[in-house]
């Protein structure tokens, strides 16, 4: 599997948002999105899941154009989480993870299966007929997580996956996304979690992707300071580390 974004470009509404943005996931890596509020990451995550065309460019999956795969194809391709859309809401934790199963023909029996696993596998096991507008923040992101498992895509887009989660969730919630060990493209706030989860980063400012790389390489001072128009400097500071569960091995 291989994630290509190359020299894309996207307008909203008549203004150019995103200018000649180059980025690559390569099959199995973890790969963030960083940069400051209204630079653009959205908005071209969007338009890598199909939700916004581009002006100009090309994105491709495993070589193929995504804006000419027939739908059905792209879905069997690229899995999204994206932040809570109200499309959920009305719908049971259950019903919402098999959603994740559109793309594919129905076999209730296997379905069943996947789901179960699926939920189980983000610690919802138990939760499936709880309506999913009563879920906490955290637990809906799982079940969006649990929906995009059962999708079973090669390709893994994540936009803000630990916004609004208290700190042992947002661990809990990427630990899960690299264990998951398919190609991951994550839009993130957090630099020092960015830093600590992907392969590589890519940084956007002003809708242009203004550096790339492994994040010891990328997040310079220098590069902070340009782009965030804050000071870095090096503490030794809290580090939060996931506890093991008594049962993991
Ligand atoms: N429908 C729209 N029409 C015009 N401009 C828009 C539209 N949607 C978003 N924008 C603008 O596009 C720019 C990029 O927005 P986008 O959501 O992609 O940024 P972002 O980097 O994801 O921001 P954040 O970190 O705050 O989520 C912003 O200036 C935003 O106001």
């Amino acid at each position: 599997m291989r994630l290509d974004v190359a020299g894309v470009s996207v307008s909203l509404d008549g203004r150019p948002i995103v200018h000649e943005a180059d980025l690559r996931v390569d099959d199995r890596e973890f790969v963030a999105l960083v940069g400051p509020n209204g630079c653009g990451k959205s908005t071209l995550l969007r338009t890598i899941y199909r939700a916004l065309r581009p002006s100009a460019g090309l994105i491709s999956v495993d070589g193929d154009d995504v804006h000419r795969l027939p739908w059905r194809e792209s879905a069997r391709r690229t899995a999204v989480v994206a932040q809570e859309t109200p499309a959920e809401l009305d719908f049971t934790v259950w019903e919402v993870v098999l959603m994740g199963r559109t793309p594919y023909g129905r076999d209730a029996a296997a379905d069943e299966e996947r789901c179960a696993r699926a939920l189980d596998r983000v610690g919802l096991a138990g939760a499936e007929d709880r309506v999913y507008a009563t879920l906490s923040g955290g637990e809906k992101q799982r079940a969006l997580i649990a929906r995009a498992l059962v999708q079973e895509t090669r390709l893994l887009l994540l936009d803000e996956p630990t916004s609004n989660l208290d700190v042992r969730h947002q661990l809990e919630i990427l630990h899960l996304a690299r264990e998951l060990g398919v190609a991951t493209l994550a839009v993130l706030h957090d630099l020092n979690q960015a830093a600590a989860f992907c392969d590589r980063l890519y940084v956007m400012s002003s809708g242009r992707i203004v550096a790339g790389g492994p994040p010891g390489e990328v997040l310079t001072p220098e590069l902070i300071s340009q782009v965030y128009g804050v000071r870095a400097v090096r503490r030794t500071q809290l580090v939060f580390e996931r506890l093991k569960d008594e049962s993991e091995p």
